[in-house]
């Protein structure tokens, strides 16, 4: 596990030779993770990302031997649309995670049928208070354009979106290259949790990581490697 740093942008890099092998090591990692905070409070708290690099992850995470029936598992970000759309987060997790051995675990969702976003986040903050905080483990994803979460280069409140000493839990997102508004985990909560894994696939990605990481304009994901207390690890294959 080669540990990089570019002036103060510190990560550990986690290169695969193909996807199934990271899905497979991933998986175990998340299992190793979620076993230990059970064995110390009883219970875990996952949060995973949607988009459509996950699905393999969520396989491999669905079949992994943990004690599911003390997980509750919550989503980094959310469309604003119903669980039947085929661009739901709650759907796709639905489908590929929560079977198998998974299928016991609790869901959260974040999406609510609501008047508007911002009603629907303050639904989703309440509704998530409750949960054991800290996150034991969360999964990333990135976009071409270096958005993690739905931290979109453009949205309307990027500052109050990327604040580490925000208090609050669920955030409401109008960005333009987001699509439809978006509900996120604000990204305090995202960098308190026990392990941040950055979940990344492909040539493009590798360079669009760099490309972020680099000199110039700093991306959202950059912002977050910056934040986060623990150096956030990076998987990556071909
Ligand atoms: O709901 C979402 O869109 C996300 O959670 C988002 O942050 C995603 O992880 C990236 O956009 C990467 O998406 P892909 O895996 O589709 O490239």
């Amino acid at each position: 596990m080669a540990r990089e740093q570019l002036s103060q942008v510190r990560y550990g890099w986690n290169g695969f030779a193909d996807r199934q092998d990271l899905a497979t090591a991933l998986a175990g990692e998340i299992g190793d993770r979620l076993t230990s905070a059970i064995a110390e409070r009883g219970s875990a708290l996952l949060a995973v990302s949607g988009g459509t690099t996950p699905a393999k992850l969520f396989a491999a995470l669905s079949t992994t031997p943990i004690a599911w029936d003390k997980v509750t598992v919550t989503l980094v970000d959310e469309r604003f649309v119903p669980p039947s759309s085929p661009r739901s987060n709650a759907g796709l997790v639905a489908a590929n995670l929560l079977q198998n051995k998974a299928a016991v675990a609790r869901f959260v969702p974040l999406y609510h049928e609501a008047a508007s976003i911002e009603d629907a986040a303050a639904t989703d903050s309440e509704a998530l208070r409750s949960l054991p905080w800290p996150l034991d483990v969360v999964i990333l994803g990135m976009g071409g354009d270096g958005h993690t979460a739905s931290f979109f280069p453009d949205a309307g409140n990027l500052e109050e979106l990327l604040d580490s000493a925000s208090q609050r839990i669920v955030l409401p997102v109008h960005a333009q290259s987001g699509g439809e508004p978006r509900l996120t985990l604000s990204m305090a909560r995202i960098i308190a949790a026990g392990f941040v894994a950055l979940h990344i696939e492909g040539e493009d990605k590798r360079a669009a990581f760099n490309g972020a990481i680099g000199p110039g304009a700093k991306k959202p994901i950059r912002r977050v490697i910056e934040a986060a207390p623990r150096p956030i690890e990076v998987f990556w294959a071909p």
